[in-house]
């Protein structure tokens, strides 16, 4: 048999052997149809049935989980099995509407009256939305939109993932991710690395895939192998477990082989990564994202809401540091409450720190659950603004900071200007983080989403590195660490890189981090001085990659 290779992005490694489940999207209601009298009594069974279908679908799910993932599916089953909305659906069936449109019908009053209603309720629209695609999706005998539910571990095939697609995922079932869209900083990307799945993104042809396709999905190579022989499955298991007894083999603070010390951390963001990030063999965490408690809301979480989550946070890491960053908002995290929705150029806008000129009230009220949740929390905790662009921005962030009680202040490196004046930010500021994924963006005029572009969003950028070298040398003439916590620092190989350019601790999914680790100890710091060499003097991306895995391997 010949099997067809789809080439995309590797953006998450490791490999992976499983049968396809696709990603629906949401139906589209048909035409509206004309019901004769005859008509209704069959329509009403059928509509009040796909309720049912749906409501016990998704109580049969929560049985299957456990946690906040059971909760979320059993109030959800009881939202759709309300005989409120069976009966409204019945009365505009009798009223003339077919079942589809009734039940669209049914389920915008109830979102009005949600909407209405404000606050905690108001935020759970998005929840009405996915029951009613769900019913139309089942009365119609569609694919139910959303995650899929074989009833068996899959390989999940979508046009792209969002993060409220993927909050329910669960990684027990999942076995890899392959997308149409996407980038190598994309949510996808991002997802993939802290559930530690294998992941292809911009994937050429898998809108052809279909559901129980057997595949082959390539993590490292970017590769999905579609019918792939049993001989080819059994290879890529082996060389699977080889990566993992390697990764496994060394362990503790991060070290080059003569002693160099790297710290490694992890990247958080979202309270159901916490147990995995605390588990992992790191000093800490190198970025808290916040942006997950914002998320999906009308208004900003109160002061005491915030505490508690960063509460949770620091306990689990007493011993460890704690890099928390700033409300990240805009751009590809908007948020109604806190961006604008008529900016024509979002990613060049009111985003990052830059949100709280305008609402200064946000980021206080953040400074001052932070200060107060590492109160006597154990952790050393360490606060850091996104997005900042000039000296002046780092100067007045990090006198807040302080002006909480807060002990050190940090500013992201991820704007060109940041790093072409790191030395001026070094000066006001105790650390200096950069951020990759949006340095690639903005250095290169590339939306860091857009999986065409991802040719000028590979990190192996020389130019980009170039940028990271200017970072890290201005850090080492002011002694500042300088760290890198965009998804650069989770490959091993540019890991190297980094290191060799100046970088002193690396930041990224926890899963990554033994990869690195390993990679670390196997090479000096001069080692590391080399490869960063050739990789700064190479012509383009793909050539830096080559030449320094070809260093590596000699
Ligand atoms: C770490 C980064 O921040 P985020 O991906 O959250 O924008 C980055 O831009 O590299
Ligand atoms: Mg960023």
């Amino acid at each position: 048999m010949t099997t067809a290779v789809l080439t995309g992005i590797g953006v998450s490694a490791g490999s992976a052997a499983g049968e396809v489940a696709r990603m629906a999207p949401a139906p589209a209601l048909p035409e509206a149809r004309a019901l004769t009298e005859a008509d209704v009594p069959a329509e009403v069974a059928a509509a009040r049935g796909a309720l049912g279908q749906v409501a016990e679908d998704l109580e049969r799910r929560a049985g299957a989980v456990t946690g906040d993932a059971a909760d979320v599916l059993s109030a959800q089953s009881m939202m759709v099995a309300d005989p409120a909305l069976g009966d409204q659906v019945e009365a505009r069936i009798r009223s003339g509407a077919d079942g589809a449109h009734a039940i669209a019908a049914a389920f915008g009053e109830f979102r009005a009256a949600l909407e209405q209603a404000g606050g905690y309720f108001a935020e759970r629209v998005a929840d009405l939305d996915d029951l009613r695609d769900r019913s139309v999706a089942s009365l119609l005998g569609l694919p139910m939109p959303g995650l899929p539910d074989p009833g068996r571990p899959y390989v999940l095939v979508a046009a792209d993932l969002a993060p409220a697609d993927t909050a329910l995922l669960d990684p027990s079932q999942a076995l890899a991710l392959v997308t149409e869209r996407g980038g190598p900083t994309s949510h996808t990307a991002i997802l993939a690395k802290t559930l530690g799945l294998p992941a292809v993104v911009a994937c050429d042809g898998a809108g052809t895939l279909t559901d129980g396709r057997p595949v082959l999905v390539d993590g490292a190579a970017g590769a999905v192998h579609v019918d792939p022989p049993p001989h080819a499955v059994t290879e890529a298991a082996e060389r699977e477990q080889e990566r993992r007894r390697l990764a496994e083999s060394v362990s503790g603070p991060g070290r080059t082989a003569d002693g160099h010390p790297v710290k490694l951390l992890v990247n958080l963001g979202a309270s159901n990564e916490l147990p995995a990030a605390a588990a992992a063999d790191s000093e800490g965490v190198g970025l808290f994202r916040t942006e997950f408690l914002y998320l999906d809301r009308a208004q900003a979480p109160s002061a005491a809401e915030q505490v508690a989550a960063y509460r949770e946070v620091f306990t689990a890491f007493a011993g460890r540091g704690v890099v928390v960053r700033t409300l990240d908002a805009g751009a590809d995290k908007p948020l109604p409450f806190a961006t604008a929705a008529d900016e024509q150029n979002p990613a060049l806008g009111v985003r990052g720190l830059r949100t709280a000129t305008r609402d200064p009230e946000l980021l206080r009220t953040q400074l001052a659950a932070i200060a107060e949740a590492a109160a006597d929390s154990g952790a050393e905790v360490r606060v850091m603004a996104p997005m900042v662009s000039v000296p002046r921005e780092a100067a007045a962030f990090a006198e807040q900071v302080r002006a909480h009680g807060l002990r050190a202040a940090g500013a992201m490196v991820e704007v060109p200007a940041a790093a072409l004046r790191a030395g001026e930010l070094a000066q006001v500021c105790d650390f200096l983080s950069i951020g990759t994924n949006d340095l690639a963006q903005y250095a290169f005029a590339a939306d860091r989403t857009l999986g065409e572009l991802a040719e000028f969003l590979d990190p192996w950028q020389p130019a980009l590195l170039d940028l990271v070298r200017m970072a890290a040398d201005a850090g080492a003439r002011h002694g500042r660490p300088v760290g890198v916590c965009g998804e650069s620092a989770a490959d091993p190989a540019l890991a190297l890189v980094l290191v060799g350019l100046g970088v002193s601790s690396l930041s990224a999914a926890p899963s990554c981090l033994s990869d690195v680790r390993t990679a670390l100890a196997a090479r000096t710091l001069e080692d590391c001085r080399v490869l960063a060499g050739i990789a700064l003097s190479a012509p383009d991306a793909t050539s830096a990659r080559a030449r320094v895995l070809a260093e590596i391997a000699a």
